[in-house]
């Protein structure tokens, strides 16, 4: 038989506990990353150390008590359930599929050396991002050149560098809608909520937000027979800067004096929910809705380990994979 192809789906990361010393670790390693944070080194580190980790750190600790899950965090949970599901779906071919987190832990390296173990002289890295941005999908291959410096015999690498208008994608979110609104009924209006960026990244040339409005562009067609309006905002802002807008929290808050009382919020840039839709969106923003006179928020959750997503996901696989499977 041929040597094995490994394939590694790679998320964000998120802490081992919610414990405040593990939310510490986890936010120091992430806010430490200069794709993440793009302030001078010693300026930002300076914040990060003073300001950013004593204060941040213990407010998130009742956040993800929120929404922890038995099994755990689940940004963690949810990415075993689809790297298990995808597992699945290639059983019967000679591909090997593991699972790790840019930040923390599995880590990527233990993943990276864990495959060659298992024979796989080829490796496609596949970042849970639909939509590219230096911040999450760069950094991610960045951290994969880094870990191949110490290796003399390196893999054969192939990345997937975006799949925000691949067409199994677009039907994957389309059927998740489509399935909530058969069971609930159409809302009055559809929100879709991206992980947002600094305004600069965007200025100096990151894809990011032309990714989410394509991706959008795309679901809007598809279910454009329900005659529901589709809007897209930007969640999470982070410091004081200008990010890409519209917030996500300033447009819920403006729905109910513009006539809309019922909305639904999908979150289709975060491949697994984790606890920026959990807590931020379903929660959080839902609160913010409601107090300002909005009738009835739904929050559509993340593709997670649905099985149409995983079968989706298994296309955008062989798609990268071409002349090695
Ligand atoms: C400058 C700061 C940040 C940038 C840029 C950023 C981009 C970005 N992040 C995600 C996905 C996730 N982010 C998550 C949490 C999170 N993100 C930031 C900051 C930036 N993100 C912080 C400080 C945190 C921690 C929580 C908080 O303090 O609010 C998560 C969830 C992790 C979890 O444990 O559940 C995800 C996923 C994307 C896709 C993105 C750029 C497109
Ligand atoms: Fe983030
Ligand atoms: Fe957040």
């Amino acid at each position: 038989m041929s040597q094995p192809i490994g394939v590694l789906l790679v998320n964000l990361g998120t802490p081992a506990s919610y414990q405040v010393a593990d939310i510490r670790r986890y936010l120091n390693e992430f806010l430490s990353d200069t794709r993440v944070v793009e302030l001078p080194k010693f300026l930002w580190q300076f914040i990060l150390k003073g300001v950013v980790l004593p204060f941040r750190a213990p407010k998130l600790v009742e956040k993800y008590k929120e929404i922890w899950m038995d099994g755990g965090s689940p940004l963690l949970v949810y990415t075993q359930a689809q790297g298990e599901a995808l597992a699945h779906k290639f059983a019967d071919e000679n591909i090997i599929v593991e699972i790790a987190m840019r930040y923390g832990e599995p880590d990527l390296e233990k993943a990276i050396l864990g495959l060659r173990e298992k024979g796989c002289e080829r490796i496609l890295v596949v970042p849970m991002y639909p939509q590219y941005a230096a911040s999450t999908t760069a950094t991610l291959f960045d951290r994969v050149a880094q870990i191949s410096k110490k290796m003399r015999d390196q893999p054969d690498y192939r990345f997937i560098k975006r799949y925000a208008e691949h067409p199994a994608y677009i039907a994957s979110l389309a059927h998740k809608v489509e399935e909530f609104w058969r069971l609930n009924g159409v809302p009055q209006r559809l929100l879709l909520s991206f992980h947002g960026l600094p305004q600069r990244s965007v200025d100096l040339g990151d894809p990011y937000y032309d990714d989410c409005h394509k991706t959008a562009a795309l679901l809007r067609e598809a279910l454009k027979t329900y005659n529901v309006e589709i809007e897209v905002s930007f969640q999470s802002q982070f410091g004081k800067a200008k990010w890409i807008s519209p917030a996500t929290q300033t447009v819920l808050e403006r729905y109910p004096s513009q006539g809309v009382h019922n909305v639904d919020v999908m979150c289709p840039g975060f491949a697994a929910d984790c606890l920026e839709t959990l807590e931020e969106i379903q929660l959080g923003c839902a609160e913010a809705f409601k107090a300002k006179g909005g009738k009835q928020f739904r929050y559509i959750p993340c593709l997670n380990a649905d099985p149409m997503w995983i079968d989706a996901l298994a296309q955008i696989v062989k798609d990268r994979l071409g002349s090695w499977s």
